[in-house]
């Protein structure tokens, strides 16, 4: 677990800067910010005998601490300085440069030699005045920004630390003989018993076998009560045992466990890269080119305008400085680490980021029926038989069919024969009509079990009053065909999920209009969109023509997403602009859609909605922050204010470009779901 927890760090981290191409953070973070910190001290300490020899500074104080040899004693000190402190710098620009992509830290070592090949030239000979002081100041502010840069961006993107860190680590398992040893959590097998005290960490994902008790899953799914647990229920490794004591059979362990796929999946997105990002990397990109001709530019005009070579330098250097990229590289990586964290708690798992980002555009979303906007949990309610069919023959041989069936229908239709009391029967042949039912042999008559299009298709007769009549109470309604020969209807009724209404209404508000997409007859999506007031409702459609419609919608030019569970579902999730999958669903579902509900509740479909909204305005305000400052920045920097006595030195500059960043990062600690 230790080392799993270690790489994760690093890769995570790794992900953050990507197109940045921070070079020299590739390693361990934290240690990165001790070796900062480390060469920061050391160079302010050098820094300080720097100063006093510098004759400019001794003109500056009016004495002359002068002596023979001072200015060699001065170009060693700054040697020193510059291949110590610089080393980052320098070694992160070579990186760049291997990789032909200079950028920042190509433009910070720029600078540095520059001002360091030029000043040490004066000590050999060459016409006019070091500023090794400079350089020095320069070096050191550097590395005080880039440590507390370091620092902040560690504070905004360490939410995926949390989650790690919500891993558990050991567990008390329970011997053969009884006996309680505590263990390493790799060493648990599937079936394994552990025990969970109350107050603890729940180890593992698997079912409770023995106790009762409440578990704290908020950190996992955002579900901010405590869930009821109880014998044969699941509990997620990473959730808080409440005041019971509970033994769990144990499912999940490692790379399989549910909060080790969350924290894989939220870094997967965070490393595909969206639209907005890619915009910022290539706006970085093209600074550095900039930053570059400003620099010459500067020094050309600076020298034409009858300047020293040592001002006109001193000017390079400083808008070379300022231009760094930094702050613009960062923005919006920042704000996508902390997005995606952020929902990935609530239990809004974001699969592709682009998608997620478009999501605040969306003007329609389609929900599935069953599963989404209901429960997906049928019940028989009405048995309607065809003279000379007897209810329990009939039951026997559609619970048989069923049990071959993993629709929401055929499970609720075989629990409930069962608990008749109904002994199946093993179908010889099963073939799914697919939405349309099914068909087998059971017990050597031809059985089929089939939807009220199929029947009118086949212009099969049946009590229409009746039907209509349970239909329109919102019942599903299904046929029982043997031998050919309708033997009698099977009304089921689904609950509509309470948090659907909910949902509705507050897309409603935001403008966004909700439709319905089912299987099932007009009749029941007339009564299910009444209740919930829907915008729109396609009923009786085919699974295939699911995506048909999502495309038809696409067509009108709408952003449409699409939500829902089902394998049927998965081409109109992945046709859609957002493919919103339901958790409980199923996994063929979960693997097209764009962002999945952990909590099966239709109401996360806002919460992402919002939650890309706020995100899409932190990136566009990083961004502003970053461009904004360099904008201001630069005309300073070159020196247009010099002619009434503004002018920045190099290591105003550095301050300025680290204070850019650092606001750039608590900007993006701020992002509230
Ligand atoms: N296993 C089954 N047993 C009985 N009828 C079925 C079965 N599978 C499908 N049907 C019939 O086919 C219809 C369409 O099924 P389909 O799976 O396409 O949609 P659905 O589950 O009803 O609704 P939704 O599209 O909202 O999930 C059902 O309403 C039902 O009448
Ligand atoms: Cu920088």
């Amino acid at each position: 677990m230790q080392d799993h927890k270690h790489t994760d760090h690093d890769e995570h981290h790794d992900t953050n800067h990507d197109g940045h191409d921070h070079s020299h953070h590739g390693h361990d973070h934290s240690h990165m910010i001790e070796d900062f910190k480390k060469r920061f001290f050391v160079s302010l300490l050098v820094t300080i005998p720097i100063l006093i020899l510098s004759p400019m500074i001794q003109n500056f104080l009016g004495v002359n601490w002068r002596f023979t040899g001072d200015m060699y004693l001065l170009f060693a000190l700054s040697t020193f300085i510059f291949f110590y402190g610089g080393k980052p710098f320098l070694k992160g620009s070579f990186d760049e440069l291997k990789q032909k992509n200079p950028g920042m830290m190509t433009l910070i070592a720029l600078a540095i030699v520059v001002a360091y090949v030029y000043s040490s030239l004066t000590v050999f000979g060459l016409p006019g005045s070091n500023f090794f002081w400079e350089l020095a100041t320069l070096i050191v502010i550097m590395l005080l920004g880039h440590w507390i840069e370091m620092r902040s961006v560690m504070g905004a993107s360490n939410a995926l630390e949390e989650l790690v860190e919500l891993m558990p680590s050991e567990a008390h398992r329970i011997d053969e003989n009884g006996e309680i040893s505590d263990v390493q959590i790799k060493e648990l097998t599937e079936g394994d018993q552990v025990l969970v005290k109350p107050g603890e960490k729940v180890p593992v994902d698997g079912i409770i076998i023995k106790g009762q008790s409440t578990n704290d899953e908020s950190m996992l799914t955002g579900e901010s009560v405590p869930v009821e647990k109880e014998i044969d229920d699941e509990v997620i490794g990473g959730a808080i045992n409440g005041e019971g004591s509970l033994t769990v059979s144990v499912m999940k362990t490692g790379e399989e466990s549910y909060l080790s796929q969350v924290v894989t999946m939220v870094k997967e997105a965070q490393e595909s890269k969206s639209k907005t990002q890619n915009l910022s990397n290539r706006a970085a990109k093209w600074l550095f080119y900039i930053a570059l001709a400003a620099g010459i530019m500067t020094l050309t005009v600076w020298l034409m305008l009858g300047e020293s070579f040592n001002y006109a330098l001193e000017r390079m250097v400083t808008v070379m400085i300022i231009a760094c990229p930094h702050a613009l590289g960062l923005a919006s990586p920042l704000v996508v680490a902390r997005s995606t964290t952020l929902a990935a708690k609530r239990g809004l798992l974001i699969r592709n980021r682009t998608s997620f980002e478009e999501a605040r555009k969306l003007q329609t979303v389609v929900f599935d029926k069953t599963g989404t906007l209901t429960e997906g949990k049928f019940g028989i309610t009405n048995i309607h038989l065809e003279e000379g069919f007897e209810e329990d023959d009939v039951l026997m041989l559609a619970g048989s069919l069923e049990g071959e069936s993993e629709h929401p229908i055929a499970q609720g239709i075989v629990e409930d024969v069962k608990k008749r009391g109904i002994t199946f029967e093993r179908p010889e042949t099963f073939e799914s009509l697919t939405g349309q039912g099914l068909q087998g042999k059971v017990k050597d008559k031809g059985v089929k079990i089939v939807s009220p299009g199929y029947v009118d298709e086949q212009q099969i007769s049946y009590n229409r009053d009746t039907f209509e009549q349970l239909s329109s109470q919102g019942k599903t309604v299904v046929f029982v065909i043997v031998d050919d020969k309708l033997a009698g209807m099977i009304a089921l009724a689904d609950k509509i999920r309470e948090s659907a209404k909910q949902a509705i209404t507050d897309l409603d508000n935001l403008s966004v209009q909700s439709m319905m997409l089912t299987g099932d007859n007009k009749k029941v999506a007339k009564w299910v969109a009444d209740q919930l007031g829907l915008d729109d409702v396609f009923a009786e459609v085919l699974p295939h023509e699911k995506a048909d419609k999502i495309i038809e919608i696409k067509e009108k030019g709408l952003e449409v997403a699409m939500t829902g569970d089902g394998v049927n579902d998965a081409p109109a999730l992945a046709n859609a602009d957002l493919g919103i999958a339901i958790g409980a669903g199923t996994d063929v579902a979960m693997e097209t859609a764009d962002v999945v509900l952990v909590k099966n509740n239709p109401n996360d479909v806002v919460s992402i909605l919002s939650l890309s909204k706020s995100t899409y305005r932190k990136m566009i305000q990083n961004l502003w922050w970053a461009t904004g400052y360099n904008i201001v920045a630069l005309p300073l920097a070159a020196g247009i204010l010099a002619p009434i006595g503004i002018v920045l030195s190099p290591a105003v500059g550095a301050m300025l470009m680290s204070l850019s960043t650092v606001i750039v990062a608590i900007n993006a600690r701020f992002l509230k779901a």
